[in-house]
């Protein structure tokens, strides 16, 4: 199974499990992803968790073997529209939200990370939206979460634009990464969660909804739309293409 989804005393576990293709996501990781939203939002689930499987890698974007086909504007469109909504569900989920980044998480992978409420990042982790070095943008709306999550828009556009990672202690410093940790990434995320662990899960869905409402009222979701539609027209153009097959030939 690509991923592995455990409840544990009503913390929800989705932990990617293709380290052989650093946690790259295909469509058997999305339905479960779609099955740990449906999971949350008809049972008490205090918290979602999202890791990789591993030590390399949290998530390593879209599976370019696996997406390849995918050709045309529609092509490309139908499957980022799908990730899209489901990272949008996951958003805006009722309770918090937290990406375990246990490695690079680059492409898509940051753009999960993004959607997530918090980021709680290895020390030893390379994150960043490496879309531009294939000629797309990002195209799961992790660059319209980026804009609207994050102040500093200068430093979240350098982000996107220098489509390159950057380590642990430069995220921290623009402010992506929630927190940084060596060694236990599960020891790491209890740790995180400890004062919040004395509050009531009523009062964090209660703060959460306010978040949501906000970005219900700036429209959010239609933003996302458009970013989603701008990527599927790159995907179509010849640089795309080029620089897909050259990391599948791994002609850097
Ligand atoms: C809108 C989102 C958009 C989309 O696709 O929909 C994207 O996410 S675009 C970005 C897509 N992702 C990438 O371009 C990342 C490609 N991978 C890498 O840059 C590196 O693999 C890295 C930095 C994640 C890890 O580097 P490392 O040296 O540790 O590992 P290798 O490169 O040797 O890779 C090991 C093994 O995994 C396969 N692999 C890695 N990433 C992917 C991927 N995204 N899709 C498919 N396969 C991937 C790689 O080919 C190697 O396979 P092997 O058979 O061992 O040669």
């Amino acid at each position: 199974m690509s991923y592995v989804l455990t409840n544990d005393q009503g913390i929800l576990k989705f932990v990617i499990n293709r380290p052989e293709k650093r946690n790259a996501i295909n469509f058997e990781v999305m339905d479960g992803l779609e099955r740990a939203v449906e999971i949350v939002m008809n049972s008490s689930i205090r918290y979602l968790v999202i890791s990789g499987e591993g030590d390399k890698s949290f998530c390593s974007g879209g599976d370019l073997s696996e997406f390849h086909s995918l050709k045309t504007e529609e092509e490309a469109y139908s499957m980022l529209s799908r990730m899209a909504d489901i990272l949008y569900r996951i958003a805006t989920l009722p309770i918090p939200v937290i990406a375990l980044v246990n490695g690079s998480a680059v492409g898509g992978g940051c753009e999960i990370a993004t959607a997530c409420d918090y980021r709680i990042v290895s020390s030893e982790a390379k994150c960043g939206f490496i879309q531009g070095s294939l000629g797309i943008t990002s195209g799961w709306g992790g660059g319209t979460y980026l804009i609207e999550k994050f102040s500093h828009t200068d430093r979240m556009l350098k982000f996107l634009s220098e489509a390159t990672p950057l380590d642990s202690k430069e995220l921290l410093q623009i402010g992506w990464a929630s927190d940084v940790y060596s060694n236990d990434h599960w020891g790491a995320f209890t740790q995180f969660i400890q004062r919040m662990e004395s509050v009531d899960p009523s009062v964090h869905r209660a703060y959460k909804e306010i978040a949501i409402r906000k970005w219900q009222q700036s429209e959010l979701r239609e933003r996302i739309e458009k970013e989603v539609r701008r990527c599927a027209i790159l995907w179509e153009s010849e640089v795309h293409e080029q620089a897909v097959q050259n990391f599948l030939s791994k002609k850097k």
